[in-house]
Parts: C-alpha cells; structure tokens; sequence
C-alpha cells in the first residue's frame, strides 16, 4: 500500500518487511530503504527483487541510508574514511545497482539521499549543507533557492593522465550498429565512466543501447558508457556556458534516462577536448540535456566538479521481502 511522500517511511524494518520510499533525479529512478540503526543486511538476490519493475518496486539503483558509524564499526572501510575525512559524515549512501552489484558512486543518487534525509528529519539544507559518506568520498550537498540541490562531487581523474589528454582518448567503444569502434576518454569521478563523442543528435537518437557497449581495453570493473554530442556555448551570468546532450549505458543497470556522474564525465571529457587538461577557453559551466531532464556540471575553483539538479520523492510504501 502507497502512502504519500510526506509521510516518514517507519523507522526501522519490521521482519518480513521492508519500507521503501521511491525517488528519482532527472528520472534515474531509486528505491530509498531508511536503515537508521545500520542493522539491514541487504543481499543482492533483495536489491534485486526492490529493483525489479514487475515483480518489485523497480528503480535504476537502490539506496540505503546508515549511519556511518555503524558502518564503520561493522568493518566497511569507506565509512572508515569518510568519518576520518569528516566526523559531521552522519549518514552514509550505501549505493546498489539494479542488478545487485555495488557501486562507488551516484551522482543523482546522492541528491535524492538529501530529499530523503530531509523528508526523514534528519537533515535541514535550509540551515546549511548536509555532509554524507559514500564509497567515493564524502560528498557536500546545498540546497538552491530555486530547489535544486548542488553536489559538490570532489575530485575526478583521467586515468590515462597527459597520454588521454595529449591524444584526447585512451579507449574505443563499439556501440550495436557502428561499423567499427570509435575512441573515447575514460574519466573517473569515483566511479568508471568512458565517453564518446557523436557528431550529431539525429545519430544520437538513433543509437541502440539495447545491449551494452563493448570497451577497449575491457575496463577492470566495468564502466558506465556515455554518447555525448557538443551542442555550442551560450552567454551565462558568469560566462560562456557549454551545452550538451547525452545518452548513457549504466554499468549494472542498462540504459538509463540520466546519470549524474555520467554528465560530470561527459562535461569533462568535452571540456579536456576542447581546452586540454586546464580546460584552458572552454567554459566551467555545462547544461547537460539527458533523456530525463536537464543537469548543471560546474568545474569548481579548487579542481573539484559540482553537479546540480533536481531530486523528487514520489510515493512510500512496504513490500513484503
Ligand atoms: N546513476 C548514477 C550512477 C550509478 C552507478 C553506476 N551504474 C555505476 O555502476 O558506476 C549517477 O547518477 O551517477
């Protein structure tokens, strides 16, 4: 049975049970599970079945909330961090892909665990940001006064170094249809992304990402696969700002309508295409158009990257595990 979003899911799982809230950024959709006492045990056969759209809730990814002490006291070392890095890290993201695998990071995500926290009481973003752990690093979230929530994402990295940044690409990508594979910038934002660069949106619609892009070399752990079309500049209250579209195949998930860390990376990539490793005359500020919605990548002074956009919570509810 559904209850409205406004309701706080129950404060732990009962047995049998579990809560659930349903959310998504720019429709990368999410099962939010509140564990407050970081007792829940979440196996991937579960994560699974929350993330099935027929036999379960359905959702891109599923997201648990825990303390982070908890967690790390229970042994898992990116809590360990986080708490080293920022004792006000409270709440952790512990971030699943549909298929029930473990991921580092979610860029959306993150900014749905702030709604969801917020909606939970345990965080106020009108008072200030909110501080949470995940397996990339603490991250930093504001509240914007249009609504949005801005994500300060830490550092990232071209994993080739001056090589991708000389020659522009270290990896290729064949996508279902292309005669022959294509060359694509590996970028990291805590998670593995590869991007690729079309020459047009027509091309990009007509892509088949039914089946995942094949990578080379194979990534270690995978990889998240954007297709990327630089759409210009346009005048910004703070300069140039860069626009462009994208579609993208989730590691662990399939097509996705969006991806945060993705757009990051793909604003990256471009950015590094166009101004090499300083990003020298490309614009900080990218519009990144995604099939379900719109997101803001700013390249912060400091090196970091932020990403900003919207976060909705839907419905809560309980399923019987
Ligand atoms: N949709 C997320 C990324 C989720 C994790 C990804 N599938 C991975 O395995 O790295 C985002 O918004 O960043």
């Amino acid at each position: 049975m559904t209850q409205p979003a406004t309701t706080p899911a129950p404060a732990a799982p009962t047995a049998g049970t579990l809560a659930f809230t349903k959310g998504h950024g720019t429709h990368n959709d999410f099962v939010l599970v509140a564990d407050p006492e970081g007792a829940l045990d979440l196996r991937p056969e579960q994560v699974r079945r929350l993330a099935d759209r027929r036999g379960g809730v359905g959702g891109d990814g599923v997201i648990r909330l825990a303390p982070t002490a908890a967690l790390a006291r229970a042994g898992e070392r990116a809590a360990q961090e986080a708490l080293e890095q920022e004792p006000g890290a409270v709440w952790f993201m512990d971030y699943r892909n549909a298929d029930g695998s473990v991921a580092e990071m979610c860029g959306n995500g993150v900014r749905v665990f702030a709604a969801f926290a917020e909606q939970l009481g345990l965080a106020d973003l009108t008072t200030g940001p909110l501080s949470l752990g995940t397996r990339a690093g603490v991250k930093r979230v504001t509240k914007e006064p249009g609504g949005w929530y801005a994500v300060d994402m830490g550092a990232w990295f071209l994993p080739a170094g001056d090589v991708a940044v000389a020659q522009g690409y270290d990896a290729a990508v064949a996508v279902r249809g292309w005669s022959q594979p294509r060359p694509a910038l590996s970028v990291d934002l805590g998670n593995p992304h590869t991007v690729v660069a079309l020459s047009s949106v027509e091309e990009l619609d007509g892509l088949d990402l039914g089946r995942a892009p094949e990578v080379a070399p194979v990534p270690p752990h995978g990889t998240n696969v954007e297709l990327v079309v630089p759409l210009g500049e346009e005048d910004g209250p703070d300069g140039p700002v860069g626009r462009l579209r994208m579609r993208v195949h989730e590691r662990g998930v399939g097509e996705t309508p969006s991806c945060g860390t993705g757009a990051c990376a793909a604003a990256l990539a471009v950015r590094t295409w166009q101004g090499g490793s300083s990003g020298a005359g490309a614009p900080d500020t990218w519009r990144v158009e995604v099939p379900g919605g719109e997101v803001r990548v700013r390249v912060l002074d400091g090196g970091t990257v932020e990403l900003a956009g919207p976060a909705e919570l839907v419905y809560s509810g309980e399923l019987t595990l």
